[in-house]
């Protein structure tokens, strides 16, 4: 769960950018989209996914003792084919936060990046320090390595500004730069 210090930085973010729907890859207990809803206007959305029926059984419940429950939406499957969907009906998000397999970290990026962003919208992902092995010498460990995967391949891109804060086990902030430049 990626806690106080994320949550509170999430609900600064979603607030300040003026978010209305928010997509989030990785439910478990409902905490970090229930953060962010608590922000959220009240047409505002979180869509949340996650593959694990128990988690999401139990963030539903969770997520019902609020009374911005009825912000959030939890869509159960695996979300290598939850975004395709979303993509397929024209879903647009203006704030996507990821927190799920970093082994598709890369994937999930690119379908979100290219498919499910908004104009001006704002991305979030969660572990990009994986607890320093990201940034260790050998052996990294299969999370280290793949969190590593993942910032390389957001440093190659050409189109993308993108920032690394070590806040709690590393947060990376990317926003598209025609975005950024008016
Ligand atoms: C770190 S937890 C999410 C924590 C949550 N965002 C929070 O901060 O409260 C990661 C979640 O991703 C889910 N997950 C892992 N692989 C997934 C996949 N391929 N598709 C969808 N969800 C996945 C897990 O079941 C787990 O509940």
């Amino acid at each position: 769960m990626s806690g106080n210090v994320t949550g509170c930085f999430l609900q600064f973010l979603v607030s300040s950018s003026k978010a209305r729907n928010v997509l989030e890859i990785g439910t478990f207990t409902g905490c970090s989209a229930l953060r962010m809803a608590e922000v959220l206007p009240p047409d505002g959305k979180v869509t949340t996914c996650d593959f694990d029926p128990y988690v999401v059984e139990f963030a539903r419940n969770m997520i019902n003792t609020s009374p911005h429950g009825t912000k959030i939406e939890i869509l159960l499957g695996y979300a290598k084919e939850t975004l395709p969907d979303l993509a397929k009906k024209g879903s647009k998000f203006d704030f996507i936060f990821i927190d799920a397999d970093k082994k598709r970290y890369v994937d999930y990026f690119k379908i979100c990046l290219d498919s499910l962003l908004a104009p001006g919208g704002t991305m979030v992902i969660d572990n990009a320090m994986f607890y320093g092995t990201a940034y260790a010498t050998k052996p990294r460990g299969m999370y280290g390595d793949h969190t590593r995967q993942f910032n390389e391949a957001i440093k190659q891109r050409q189109d993308i500004y993108h920032v690394l804060l070590p806040v709690r086990d590393g947060i990376m902030l990317v926003r598209r730069k025609t975005d950024m430049n008016g």
